[in-house]
């Protein structure tokens, strides 16, 4: 049954919010040490929701502190993997009792349609806790097979202090990608949410207090990416930094690692994904919905959007017939409408940012289906003609802009999917099982979807190739990995003495 309430019931859980902005650390709200804040403003109507905390270098050096007092007392690693689950278990449940705010929150916040922050981000958010949570109690160590003169245990720990640094498009689930694991690895972690979007990853630490969660253990830095970003990036007591956003900053997580402490790094970045459709694939119906949700969801503002349709020629026509009817049903405007499949754009400058690449794509190429922006909202887009090295055909647009290219073999198909600097997810409809499944493994990257579009669920492990990805996978058991040392401890069995252990 849909947990969705009316626009009405929105619009006055709205007007009671007074969400908190000041960073969260060591379990209590906190300021700015320079008192600086900056305005959270809503996409959709330019109105201020809060003044939020500009964290800088002093403020991210406490909560490293903090962070690492915590760590190293145990307050939280060290208790019964039992009692860590339940804590964690608590909060999943804490933020399904407070889920219509949270969904508010982080449509006002971001410009989401409600739709989707009720029925998808929420509840993923719960989802993810919940599993990383179950898991804690579950996970085995290993012993080597040394032989009998010793044993060697395998033992995985928590690396330290974490820093997850978010970006703007999924506020709540990729919080909840990293600190699910983080936490249930037992690390202590900081947060730093994009700028465009604090206030769900505020809250959702104060719930964790609320939860039982120790002090110290989950904190947040509010403030952008040179402020706070950057000191988290070079600190030399930050043991490792998980991050989502573009290629761009992930470059300069690698150069902060190299230029402080080498602190493991783990970047999910950006996608130019391709699903490509063979002569040969049936349900069209099926097909158009599943690229019409690919290309258009969230806006576009989607790692793994659909972005290029690769298509073959004689699939062409009928499919676009079917796509073109689905995405002229999608509703645009406001995001707090629930018959809204598509908000605002993140911001102004996302905005311009996309309404550049329409206007560049009004030039070059063949407008099948909208192509125009206005007052920070952009309706679903389609180009066709797309000349494979055009900007349009290479670059991450991050908006609801669909760009088709036409093909004449699978083959040809592969060639150009793979044409690209990125490699993050990919989907391939053909009703010929061999066929299908030979492309989905000559296609370069993370995730392959057959005959349908997704991420995988929580069970599954994401993230890229290429430039869309280094270092570790967010989602699955491999997503402990990311928070995780494995140390090796060898214990000696032999019955020779210590003079002979010398020899
Ligand atoms: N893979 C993904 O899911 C995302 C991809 N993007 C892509 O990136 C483009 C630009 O969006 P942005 O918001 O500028 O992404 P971004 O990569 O700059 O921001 C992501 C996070 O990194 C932080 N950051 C930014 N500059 C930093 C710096 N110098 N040092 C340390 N941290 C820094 C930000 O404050 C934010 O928390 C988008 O148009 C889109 O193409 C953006 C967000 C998510
Ligand atoms: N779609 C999940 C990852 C991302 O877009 O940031």
């Amino acid at each position: 049954m849909s947990d969705l309430q009316t626009r009405e019931e929105y619009q006055a859980i709205a007007a009671s919010l007074t969400p908190a902005a000041t960073a969260f650390v060591d379990g209590a709200f906190r300021p700015a040490r320079s008192g600086k804040t900056f305005a959270s403003t809503n996409p959709a109507t330019g109105e201020t929701l809060a003044e939020v905390a500009a964290c800088q270098a002093e403020d991210v050096d406490f909560a490293v502190r903090k962070a690492r007092e915590a760590f190293d007392d145990g307050r939280w690693r060290c208790k019964a993997p039992a009692e860590r689950k339940d804590i964690l278990i608590r909060l999943a449940k804490l933020l399904h009792r407070n889920r219509h705010e949270l969904a508010v929150l982080e449509s006002l916040d971001s410009g989401k349609p409600i739709r989707d922050c009720a029925t998808v981000d929420v509840p993923d958010t719960i989802n993810t806790l919940k599993w990383h949570a179950e898991a804690i109690d579950k996970l085995y160590d290993q012993s080597a097979p040394v032989g009998e003169d010793a044993m060697a245990l395998i033992v995985r720990e928590p690396i330290g202090v974490a820093a997850c640094v978010l970006p703007w498009n999924f506020p709540l689930m990729m919080l909840a990608w990293k600190i699910g694991p983080a936490l249930a690895s037992g690390c202590s972690v900081i947060v730093k949410p994009a700028e465009q979007t604090s206030l769900s990853a505020l809250r959702v630490a104060e719930l964790a207090m609320e939860a039982g969660l120790p002090a110290g253990v989950l904190n947040v830095v509010t403030g952008d990416g040179p402020g706070a970003g950057e000191p988290l990036g070079l600190h030399g007591d930050v043991d490792m930094v998980s991050f989502t956003g573009s290629t761009e900053t992930g470059r300069r997580f690698l150069r902060y690692s190299a230029d402080s402490n080498l602190k493991k790094v783990v970047l999910e970045c950006g996608g130019k994904n391709p699903a490509i459709v063979t002569d040969d694939a049936e349900d069209l119906d099926l097909v158009a919905e599943h690229v019409t949700n690919a290309a258009f969801w969230n806006m576009g503002e989607n790692c793994s959007a659909t972005s290029r349709l690769i298509v073959h020629e004689a699939a062409k026509a009928p499919l676009m017939e079917r796509i073109l009817a689905r995405a002229r049903d999608w509703r645009t405007g406001d995001p707090l409408d629930p018959a809204n499949h598509l908000g605002a754009l993140v911001d102004r400058g996302h905005f311009d940012k996309v309404c550049g690449y329409l206007e560049h794509g009004r030039a070059e190429a063949e407008v099948v289906l909208g192509g125009q922006g206005a007052d920070g909202y952009v309706e679903p887009t389609i180009f066709d003609a797309v000349d494979r090295e055009s900007r349009l055909a290479r670059e991450e647009i991050f908006g609801p802009v669909l760009s088709v290219i036409t093909v004449r073999s699978a083959d040809e198909a592969v060639t150009i999917a793979n044409d690209s600097p990125y490699g993050l997810a990919a989907s391939v409809f053909s009703a010929n099982g061999k066929r299908a499944l030979r492309t989905a493994r000559a296609v370069r990257a993370g995730t392959v979807t057959v005959n349908c579009y997704g991420e995988g669920d929580i069970t599954t492990p994401f993230g890229g190739y290429k430039q869309s990805g280094f270092g570790g996978r967010d989602n699955g058991l491999q997503a402990h990995d990311q928070y995780t040392e494995l140390k090796t401890i060898w214990i000696d069995l032999s019955d020779r003495g210590p003079t002979d252990a010398v020899d």
